[in-house]
């Protein structure tokens, strides 16, 4: 099964202070992997570290057995800022990807559309851009994110800026898609029920320097899956002390 490696990762940013230490952290195709932890604790980095962004200062990042040298089609990432190109259609941007790839535009468009209805926009290929609203352009992002078929699929904060109705919808577009993909998902999120919701497993950072201080193995995604509701989940007693044991592990609380 596909697996992409953080082994003993540590980070200077221009021979600074270290900004990761010593982090192994590994992703295998059909997780749902959610990192959590207060600002500055170094998620963005090492998003940016598995994307192949930002080379190391020591350790590896590796896709299978094969060190990561640079980003690859096979590690899909999707930013809060949904980074559309605004001259383009919407499935010239779904199909952004295909096209830099040399495919024609027949397949690019066959590729655009189903994508497009893959995350709840079908039929709005022809769409300008700036017709869309915030949450359409996140999910035609998550589109052009899929068009590659990839591996490993890198979110940061994708979610961060949209209203909370519109939020709770992406997340179950979000499940919906990583249970049709089994594809690799790593997310970021400063949502701690976000997390809950979506992981199968959370990795919780602190800083100064940035490390992982606890790993939590969840269900509640799998069991939204599965039928149960969104609402009964959240208001189960374990998704409940599960929320509470991870939020003392954020802000390094002691155990009542
Ligand atoms: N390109 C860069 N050059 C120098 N320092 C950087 C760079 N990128 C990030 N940093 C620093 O590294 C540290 C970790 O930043 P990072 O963005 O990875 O944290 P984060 O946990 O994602 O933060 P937030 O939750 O606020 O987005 C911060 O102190 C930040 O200022």
């Amino acid at each position: 099964m596909p697996h992409l490696t953080l082994d003993s990762i540590s980070l200077s940013y221009d021979g600074g202070a270290p900004v990761l230490a010593n982090v192994s952290l590994g992703l295998r195709s059909g997780e749902f992997v959610v990192v959590v932890g207060r600002s500055g604790c170094g998620k963005t980095s090492l998003l940016n570290l598995a994307a192949g962004f930002v080379t190391p200062t020591s350790g590896r990042v590796l896709v299978d057995d094969a060190a990561v040298k640079g980003p690859g089609a096979d590690r899909a990432v999707v930013f809060q800022d949904d980074a559309l190109f605004p001259w383009l259609s919407t499935a010239e941007n779904v199909a952004f990807g295909p096209r830099l790839a040399g495919i024609g535009a027949a397949e690019r468009r066959r590729i655009a559309d189903e994508r497009l209805a893959i995350v709840g926009l079908p039929g709005l290929g022809d769409r300008p851009i700036w017709r869309l609203s915030g949450g359409q352009r996140q999910r035609v992002g998550l589109a052009r994110a899929l068009a590659a078929n990839p591996t490993f699929l890198l979110m940061d904060e994708p979610l961060g800026a949209l209203d909370a109705m519109t939020r709770e919808a992406m997340q179950e577009l979000l499940l919906d898609v990583w249970g049709r993909t089994q594809a690799g998902f790593l997310l970021i999120t400063h949502g701690v029920e976000e997390a809950l919701f979506l992981a199968t497993r959370i990795v919780v950072m602190a800083p100064g320097p940035g490390r992982i201080v606890r790993t939590l193995a969840v269900d509640f995604g799998k069991r939204r899956l599965a039928g149960e509701s969104a609402r009964a989940i959240k208001a189960s007693a374990d998704f409940v002390a599960a929320r509470e044991s991870l939020l003392d592990a954020i802000f390094e609380r002691e155990a009542a």
